[in-house]
C-alpha cells in the first residue's frame, strides 16, 4: 500500500496505542510463567511475533475481543519448538526469544524477514556460547537464521553495550529461570539504556529479582515468573506518541489543537519528546495523573539532541528538525543505524527527495531546517514503520502532495496510526 498525504492542518484527540517494548516483555514473561492475563496488550505484527514463540514454546496466547490476551505460560521450562520460529521484521522478538531457547532441552531455529536476517546478533549468540549453550548464525555472519541449542545453566559473561540493549533484556528474562542464575559485565558503554529500565520494571512486576550491579547487571538463578495479582497491564507507546505529538507541533489547527490521551508515565525514555518538542518551542502540557497531553502548534528552531538512551525518536525528531527552523543536530546516533533499516541513512535520503538538506556523520545527522524547504514528492518508507511515520508528518507540512510507498509497514507498531491521522483531519489515499 502506498499512501499520499495532502497538506493538512490536524485537531482532536488521539489515544496512545499500547507499549510495544511493554508488551513484547509481558507476554514472554507470562510464557516464563505459568501464565497471565495481559491487559491493553499491542496487538500489531511485532507482538503476535512474540506471542507466536510463546506457543512454539508449549504456552498459548487467546486473544479476547477486547484486546486482553490470556496466556498459558510454559512455566519456567520451554519446549523445543516443532518449528522454525519466525520473528518476521521484530528484533526485539529475535533477541528476546533467542535467549527463551537457549533454555530448551534440544534445538531450535529463528529466523526473520530480510531486515532482520541483516541485523547483529553475534554478541548475543556468544554470551549464550559462553554460558555453556550452542549459539550460530548458518551463515556465520552474526546474522539470523540462527541456531540454538540449550539448555543453560547460566553464568557469568561479557558482552558489549553499544549494540544493542535486547541482549541484556533477553539474558536477564531468561537468566531468572536457570539453576546459576546470570552475571553480566558490560564491554562498553550501555546505549538505549531506558529499555533495560523497562525490563527490570517488568520483571518487578512479575515477582522476578534482577539488578544493577558495578559493572552490568545480574539475575539470580531459580526464581518463578508470578505476577502480582495475576494481572498485568500495559501503559501507552511514547515512541508512538512522539507521531501525534510531533504533528500538532507542526501542523496544529489555529482552533484546536492536539490531544493525546494514554500518556501515563513510565520507565520510556522515549517520553523525552515531550521535552524535544517543547525545547523545539512549541506550546505542550502534559498532566501525568491524567495521562494526556496537549500540543499546539508554534514556530519551532532547531536544537541539539542526544539520542543514546532514545534511538526510535530519531526519525520523529528529523522531520521536526526538517520544518524548525535552523539546525537540528542528532548526536550519539550510531545505534540507530542497526534497526529496521540504517534510519540515520533513510531520513538523510528520504527528507533529501523533499527538498530538505542533512549532514550525515557515523554518528550524528544534521538537519537544516525551514518550513518553506519542503516541498511533496514520492518517498521510500524503506519498509521501517517509523520511517514511514516520519516521512507521513513531513507530508502534512510539504508544499504538495507527499506519496510514502509500502505504508503497511506502521502494522509493525502502530496498526491504526493512518486511521489516527485521519481522525485529526489530515486528507489522505490509499493506493495499492
Ligand atoms: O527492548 C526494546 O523493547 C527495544 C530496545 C531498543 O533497541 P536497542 O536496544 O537495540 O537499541 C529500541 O530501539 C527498540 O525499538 C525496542
Ligand atoms: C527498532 C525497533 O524495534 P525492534 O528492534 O524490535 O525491531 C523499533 O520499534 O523501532
Amino acid at each position: 500500500m502506498n499512501v499520499t498525504i495532502t497538506p493538512s492542518s490536524v485537531g482532536g484527540t488521539a489515544r496512545a496505542p499500547p507499549s510495544k517494548s511493554y508488551t513484547h516483555r509481558a507476554i514472554l514473561a507470562a510464557g516464563y510463567a505459568d501464565g497471565a492475563t495481559v491487559r491493553d496488550a499491542l496487538w500489531s505484527a511485532d507482538t503476535q511475533a512474540t506471542a507466536r514463540a510463546v506457543e512454539l514454546f508449549g504456552g498459548d496466547v487467546d486473544r479476547r475481543e477486547d484486546g486482553t490476551l490470556e496466556i498459558d505460560g510454559f512455566d519456567g521450562r520451554p519446549a523445543v519448538p516443532a518449528d522454525v520460529i519466525d520473528c518476521a521484521n521484530s528484533g526485539t522478538t529475535m533477541r528476546l526469544v533467542t535467549a527463551a531457547a537457549a533454555l530448551a532441552d534440544g534445538t531450535s531455529v529463528l529466523t526473520g524477514d530480510e531486515s532482520l536476517r541483516s541485523r547483529p546478533q553475534g554478541p548475543l549468540l556468544e554470551a549464550l556460547s559462553d554460558l555453556g549453550a550452542e549459539a550460530d548464525s548458518t551463515r556465520g555472519n552474526g546474522q539470523a537464521p540462527l541456531v540454538v541449542t540449550g539448555p543453560l545453566a547460566g553464568g557469568e559473561l561479557s558482552i558489549p553495550g553499544d549494540v544493542s540493549s535486547q541482549y541484556i533484556t533477553a539474558l536477564l528474562l531468561a537468566g531468572a529461570v536457570t539453576d546459576e542464575g546470570i552475571a553480566i559485565d558490560l564491554e562498553t558503554e550501555l546505549k538505549s539504556a531506558p529499555y533495560v529500565d523497562i525490563t527490570l520494571e517488568v520483571l518487578a512486576d512479575f515477582g522476578v529479582e534482577a539488578r544493577k550491579t558495578e559493572t552490568g547487571f545480574a539475575v539470580d538463578g531459580r526464581q518463578s515468573y508470578r505476577p502480582a495479582g495475576g494481572d498485568y497491564a500495559v501503559p501507552g507507546d511514547f515512541s508512538s506518541i512522539s507521531y501525534p505529538l510531533a504533528a500538532g507541533a507542526i501542523a496544529g489547527s489555529e482552533d484546536e489543537g492536539v490531544r493525546i490521551e494514554g500518556a501515563q508515565p513510565s520507565a520510556q525514555g522515549d517520553s523525552a519528546i515531550v521535552d524535544i518538542v517543547e525545547r523545539m518551542g512549541a506550546d505542550v502540557e502534559w498532566d501525568r495523573d491524567a495521562g494526556t497531553i496537549d500540543v499546539a502548534k508554534a514556530p519551532l528552531s532547531g536544537i541539539e539532541v542526544d539520542v543514546e538512551d532514545t534511538p526510535d525518536l530519531l526519525p520523529t525528531i528529523a522531520t521536526l528538525g526538517a520544518v524548525a527552523d535552523g539546525d537540528t543536530h542528532i548526536t550519539n546516533a550510531e545505534h540507530v543505524r542497526y534497526k529496521e533499516t540504517d534510519r540515520v541513512s533513510a531520513m538523510a535520503e528520504e527528507l533529501g527527495k523533499l527538498g530538505v538538506e542533512t549532514t550525515e556523520e557515523r554518528d550524528s545527522l544534521t538537519v537544516h531546517g525551514g518550513e518553506s524547504s519542503l516541498s511533496g514528492a514520492t518517498v521510500s518508507g524503506c519498509d521501517d514503520h517509523r520511517i514511514i511515520m516520519a516521512l507521513a508528518l513531513a507530508g502534512l507540512v510539504a508544499d504538495g502532495q507527499t506519496t510514502v510507498e509500502g505504508a503497511d509497514h506502521v502494522d509493525v507498531s502502530f496498526p491504526g496510526f493512518f486511521g489516527m491521522l485521519e481522525e485529526l483531519g489530515v486528507g489522505l489515499e490509499r493506493t495499492d
